[in-house]
């Protein structure tokens, strides 16, 4: 650790380069906050070939943050986008001379953070077409190169994808989306400081990396149907709403403006011929399951590399290479709610209206504060006493009644599916899958005389299937995913 400034910074000091705000600019970015003391904010114009034609910063703040914004603005300007977002701390550091005094290390996290958030800024201008209704799905550019972005959450499981991406001989850029607000203090994958670690995990392997700010198209495509979902008394699937509509279509946003060919996450599952979804290697770790929803297009231009690995061996890569996300905890189930309790925060977003809980004949057994707090199966906290366990059969939120019965009431052998997506022919659906964790079931599958929707006939009956939940088809030797939908309320 340095004792004083070097001559470097002293030079930066007395003749700071690029200060300034661009008036045009293509995006503008501000980290650090008056109360800690320091605020660095850049502003960056891009210009033909994604090139950094000016970038100009303004520090309030300490000695070596106006050093680092100076050396930081000087390294990026005039380079490519994709290289300037690869610069990292020890780059910095380098123009600066080596290391700086004690105490003073975090100038060089704020700045870049300050650059990173301008190029933020700047993808989040351009993406009403990520935003439209319908998604975004591009063709694939097809250039021939190797490239792809790979989508890391700052878990080992895509530090590790991107990691054997690059092995593969690919160039590879990260990119990281803010999903929502993570709650203050969560470990959620969404927090400023998980963002900023994934940069890091990117940097120290030399790899780019851009954030996508995708809270707004998260927030309606996906929180908003978890929460309206409850309320219409059907069981959502947060992952698989994510699947549909943002990460794939981020990813390839993202990866149609660089010009590169290929996305790629972090999931176990492997893209088959087709092409179709195929169960990975680590049968304890498949994820087809929230897979089902991805467009055709998109699956044909995603690559994942851990479909080929068991987790054991993903931590044992990521160990072996120094990563320091080796040893980071497996994810929460939905990673908005990071306490789990996914009943209270659909309670405080919507109003509770009381109702009636009823035996299928119609008599009333008790009272509930909104049927919001109840899904299909569920067999705690309905309040009502009887001899033998209750749960809950169906919920009726037009009537506000929830109605519950005995475990055999819950015995279902024929279900309708509708919203499907299909990536094989519907004929090869031999099995079908309720459960994230549950096991296949032997099924049939038929059109019905509405479009879109199929009537299923499980050849063994299945307890507590719930409208609005995923179920994904497989392929007679269970290997293949032919394709999924949701299920509908019996009467719709
Ligand atoms: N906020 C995010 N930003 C970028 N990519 C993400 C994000 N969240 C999830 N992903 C991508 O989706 C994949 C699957 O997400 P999931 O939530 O299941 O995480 P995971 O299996 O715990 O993976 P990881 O260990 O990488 O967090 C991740 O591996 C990653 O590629």
């Amino acid at each position: 650790m340095a004792e004083r400034y070097a001559p470097e910074v002293l030079d930066h000091l007395v003749r700071p380069r690029n200060v300034g705000e661009i008036e045009a600019n293509s995006g503008v970015g501000e980290s650090g906050d008056t109360a800690c003391g320091d605020v660095a904010r850049f502003t960056v114009r891009i210009g033909d070939g994604l090139r950094l034609e000016e970038v100009r910063y303004r520090v309030y703040g300490c000695a070596a943050c106006i050093a680092c914004g100076s050396a930081l603005a000087e390294l990026a300007e005039g380079r490519d986008l994709v290289s300037a977002a690869a610069i990292t701390k020890d780059d910095l550091l380098e123009a600066l001379g080596g290391p700086l005094p004690p105490g003073k290390e975090h100038a060089v996290t704020l700045v870049l953070d300050a650059l990173h958030k301008a190029f933020e800024d700047g993808w989040t201008r351009d993406y009403d077409a990520l935003l439209a209704d319908g998604g975004y799905v591009a063709p694939g550019s097809g250039s021939g190169k190797k490239t792809v972005v790979a989508a890391m959450s700052g878990g080992v499981d895509s530090a590790v994808t991107a990691l054997l991406l690059r092995e593969a001989g690919y160039n590879v850029v990260a990119c990281t989306f803010r999903l929502h607000d993570a709650e203050p203090g969560s470990r959620s994958c969404c927090s400023p400081d998980t963002v900023l670690f994934a940069r890091d995990t990117a940097h120290r392997m030399g790899l780019p990396h851009f954030t996508l700010n995708l809270k707004e198209l998260f927030g309606r495509r996906v929180m908003r149907d978890f929460v309206g979902s409850y309320a219409k008394g059907s069981t959502p699937n947060p992952c698989v709403a994510c699947n549909a509509h943002v990460k794939f279509h981020a990813a390839a946003y993202l990866a149609d403006r660089l010009g590169y060919e290929k996305v790629a996450t972090g999931h176990y599952a492997r893209v088959g011929e087709g092409p179709s979804l195929a169960r990975p290697e680590d049968e304890t770790k498949d994820q087809t399951y929230v897979l089902w929803p991805m467009p055709k297009e998109l699956l044909a231009r995603t690559v994942f590399p851990l479909g080929e690995h068991r987790k054991t061996e993903v931590r044992a890569i990521a160990e072996r290479n120094g990563l320091a996300v080796a040893y980071t905890p497996e994810s929460q189930d939905i990673c908005f709610i990071p306490s789990g309790n996914y009943r209270d925060f659909v309670g405080r977003k919507v109003e509770a209206a009381p109702g009636e809980i009823v035996a299928a004949d119609g008599t009333v057994l008790g009272r509930h504060a909104g049927v919001a707090n109840f899904t299909v199966g569920q067999r705690r906290g309905l309040g009502v006493s009887a001899k033998t366990p209750l749960y809950v059969r169906e919920v009726r939120p037009e009537t506000r009644q929830v109605v519950v019965g005995g475990r055999e009431d819950l015995r279902t052998t024929e279900i309708l599916v509708g919203a499907t997506n299909w990536f094989l022919g519907v004929q090869e659906a031999a099995f079908v899958q309720i459960r994230y964790n549950g096991s296949a079931v032997a099924c049939k599958v038929a059109a019905t005389e509405r479009e879109g929707v199929y009537r299923v006939v499980f050849e063994e009956p299945v307890y507590g299937v719930a409208p609005g939940q995923s179920a994904v088809f497989y392929t007679h030797d269970l290997d293949r995913v032919v394709g999924g939908g949701r299920v509908l309320r019996k009467e719709s």
